[in-house]
């Protein structure tokens, strides 16, 4: 198992909901956290709330937007000036808004994608680094489609496809880099309230009542729930590829099908 003391980790979309979960047990468990949100009112309080709380400069807050490349690269080279290294890097900030479905892609994939690679460089041992754990936070609709939101399901299938050939990469390649996935159904946090509205959901406002009935499925999880759901795909050292399922009933490791599963038809 990994020991977080003296680590460095860095959350995105780290202001709120999952994300300030994800940091405060990082927090915790004695690793050093850089908080990287767009919400730099949010980020600037929780800053001052978690070095009161874990000690001073054990967090120091970042104002990024994922969607920008400069932004990111930026942001990640003051991290190493002020931190010295970068061993754990959780892809979470995400949205829903099926209007504005291109600024969706662009954070919920395509921010995924410029972290994941930003930690890569750093963390990959043939370029002389120590290795580390990158941690991308997909959803439950990674693995099975929510019909009022086909935009964020895709970006979230993304993530997981993305992250499952990237891991695959590293084994092969020997990067020395972990990657894997997060999973969870519905977790109580301001996102949830999404389906609801109709600026984010727009032409498929009509399905909000099958929505209610997933949840009713998929009862709400907690954010505490689902922080220990990260600290074990970051600590346990054997898991790589691996994409963690959480729902109420229980989590688990998907396990994800040798064979494609197909019923044959006559051409
Ligand atoms: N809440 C839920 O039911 C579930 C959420 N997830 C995923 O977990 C992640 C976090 O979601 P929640 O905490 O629930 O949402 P949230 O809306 O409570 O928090 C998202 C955070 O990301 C930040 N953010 C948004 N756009 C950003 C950008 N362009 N650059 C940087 N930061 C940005 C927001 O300011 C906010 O602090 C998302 O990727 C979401 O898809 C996955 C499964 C279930
Ligand atoms: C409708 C989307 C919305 O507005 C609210 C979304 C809330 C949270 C974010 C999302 O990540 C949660 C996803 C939970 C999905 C749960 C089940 C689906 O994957 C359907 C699985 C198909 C099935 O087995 O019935």
């Amino acid at each position: 198992m990994m020991a977080l003391q003296g680590k460095v980790a860095v959350v995105t979309g780290a202001a709120q909901g999952l994300g300030k979960g994800f940091a405060e047990i990082l927090l915790q468990n004695g690793a050093k956290v850089a908080l990287l949100d767009i919400n730099e009112k949010a980020g600037k309080e929780l800053e001052t709330q978690f070095n009161e709380a874990y000690g001073a400069d054990r967090t120091h807050f970042y104002p990024v937007d994922v969607s920008s490349d400069q932004q990111f690269k930026d942001a990640f080279q003051k991290i190493l000036s002020k931190f010295g290294q970068v061993d754990i890097f959780c892809n979470n900030a995400g949205i829903i808004n099926e209007k504005q479905w291109e600024k969706t892609v662009s954070i919920n994939l395509c921010g995924v994608v410029r972290g994941t690679y930003l930690a890569l460089e750093h963390m990959k041992k043939e370029n002389g680094g120590q290795g580390g754990v990158i941690v991308n936070v997909a959803s439950l609709a990674g693995l099975g489609p929510l019909a009022q939101t086909p935009i964020y399901t895709a970006t979230k299938f993304g993530v997981v496809g993305f992250t499952r050939a990237l891991a695959l990469a590293s084994e092969v390649a020997n990067y020395g880099v972990r990657i894997n996935a997060m999973c969870p159904a519905f977790v109580r946090t301001p996102l949830i309230d999404s389906f609801n509205s109709e600026e984010q959901i727009g032409q498929f406002m009509g399905l909000a009542d099958f929505t209610r009935s997933l949840m009713e499925k998929f009862p709400s999880l907690e954010v505490e729930e689902v922080s220990k759901g990260l600290l074990l795909l970051v600590k346990d050292d054997s898991l790589n590829g691996a994409c963690l399922a959480m729902m109420r009933d229980g989590a688990g490791l998907v396990s994800f099908p040798k064979e494609i599963p197909k019923t044959p038809v006559a051409l």
